[in-house]
């Protein structure tokens, strides 16, 4: 049985074979420096972080020859080696047999391989990304907890309650006797750091699905098509920063997206159309099952058509913080139940644990109406808030103390930024030099 490099189930033989004591005592192996601190570990193995914080730990796989093993009484062998493919470049292929004539047991074994597979991912999202027209291997990342996502509880809960139910096996039934395409598609619109992006992570995750995401500006029409037609049943897709493809059709339906202003309003050179993309969203290789999530920070730059009902179900704004929002972020970072302290010598953790109780012994949500106080609202975001109060995660007091400067520079800042891209803009208007 040949096993595609390309394929998830690849790393599921693979990771399987390294959990086995054969691997530990084979002469032939393939040493790696484990990348990433939790991911597929160069697809030589499945690494899953440990957190034992080892720098770049070392990891051995068996390579380039045959390996032979018993699994239930049964004698088979695994190979494993580099050849050269297309165009010359070095192509990894693995495969796995066994002495006897039926199939069934070495579907058998691939079976326990993906059960193996599964058991080591479960709490993490398989995340995919693409390179031109063909997905990459699967990145792993820990699932994102949907309390970490500060935003309206009653939205959360709509969403779940929305998505969960388009899951339900029932409603796939339902769908389908009265000829509707099983598949729901939701728009996620505000300003840049509001959590567009990481609540679709989170959604991803409370609901095991892998999660598919596509860079529209380096796409086009035929990749598009191809990766659309590559996706499995159940994901989610998510089309980030969708505006960066919709142009706003005056009279002709099918002008080139290549005209259309992106978010930053610099003119940008796109080679993918809105029409392909309208096709690829309705079409028959439009995966049953999944779940749509786009993403922008200009709803007014879209397209009607494709925002319209049935192709987005369901519009959410993201909105900048307000007091609602600040006051809970400040408990996110200061709320001694929402703080682990992981890593670091003993020492470190002496101070952290100290500080910690040092909060512990703060009046809370006393600070944290102050804090929100100090913060007008609906002027900064999420992230950016966030990031401030990461900078003086030890002490909530210094936040309330730190806030009105932070808020300043933050202001100068962004009249520094306007002024230079006004001023690029101007400069970009076809007139020459200033
Ligand atoms: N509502 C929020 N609650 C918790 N963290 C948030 C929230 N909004 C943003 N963040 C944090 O800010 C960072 C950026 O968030 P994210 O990428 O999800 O924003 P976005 O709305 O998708 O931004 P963009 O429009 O620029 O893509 C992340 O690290 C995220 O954890």
């Amino acid at each position: 049985m040949e096993v595609l490099y390309s394929d998830e189930a690849y790393d599921m033989l693979i990771s399987w074979v390294c959990s086995q004591p054969f691997a530990q005592s084979v002469r032939a192996s393939l040493a790696k420096v484990a990348l990433e601190s939790s991911g597929r570990g160069n697809r030589s193995g499945l690494q899953v972080h440990t957190g034992d914080g080892t720098k770049k730990p070392l990891h051995y796989s068996p390579w380039n020859g045959r390996f032979y093993f018993w699994y239930k009484r049964h004698f088979f062998f695994f190979e494993r080696s580099q050849i050269r493919g297309e165009f010359g470049l070095p192509r990894e292929e693995a495969s796995i047999s066994y002495f006897g004539r039926n199939p069934k047991v070495l579907r058998e074994l691939l079976d326990e391989c993906r059960r193996h597979y599964l058991g080591l991912i479960k709490n993490n999202t398989c995340v995919f990304e693409h390179q031109g027209g063909t997905w990459t291997p699967s990145k792993l990342r820990s699932k994102r907890d949907m309390s970490t996502v500060v935003l309206n509880n009653e939205l959360k809960k709509m969403l779940v309650g929305d998505i969960s139910d388009f899951l339900n096996p029932t409603t796939r039934k339902w769908y389908s006797t009265r000829g509707i395409p099983y598949k729901r598609g939701y728009l996620f619109y505000g300003p840049p750091g509001t959590g567009k992006s990481s609540f679709s992570f989170s959604l991803a995750g409370q609901f095991d699905l892998d999660l598919y995401i596509l860079n529209i500006p380096t796409l086009d029409n035929h990749s598009l098509k191809t990766l659309f037609e590559e996706l499995p049943q159940h994901c989610v897709v998510l089309l980030e920063d969708i505006d960066a493809v919709s142009s706003k059709r005056t009279g002709n339906s099918n002008k080139d997206v290549s005209q259309s202003t992106s978010s930053t309003q610099m003119p940008v050179l796109k080679r993918l159309s809105l029409s392909t993309l309208l096709n690829v969203l309705d079409g028959i290789g439009s995966a049953e099952g999944r779940v749509l999530m786009m993403t922008t920070n200009h709803i007014e730059h879209l397209d009607p058509a494709l925002i319209r009902p049935g192709r987005v179900d369901m519009k959410i704004e993201f909105p900048l913080a307000d007091e609602d929002v600040i006051g809970r972020l400040f408990f996110f970072v200061y709320d001694p139940q929402s703080t682990t302290v992981t890593g670091g010598d003993e020492s470190e953790n002496d101070v952290c644990g100290t500080k910690e109780k040092a909060i512990k012994d703060c009046d809370l949500p006393q600070l944290g109406q102050e804090f929100a106080a100090k913060v007008p609202k609906l002027e900064f975001s999420p992230a950016e808030i966030l990031s401030f109060l990461l900078a003086n995660k030890h002490s909530p007091h210094l936040a309330i103390a730190n806030v009105a400067a932070w808020m300043e520079k933050l202001r100068e800042e962004r009249t520094k930024l306007t002024r230079i891209t006004s001023w690029a803009l101007d400069d970009n208007d076809g007139f020459g030099d200033h």
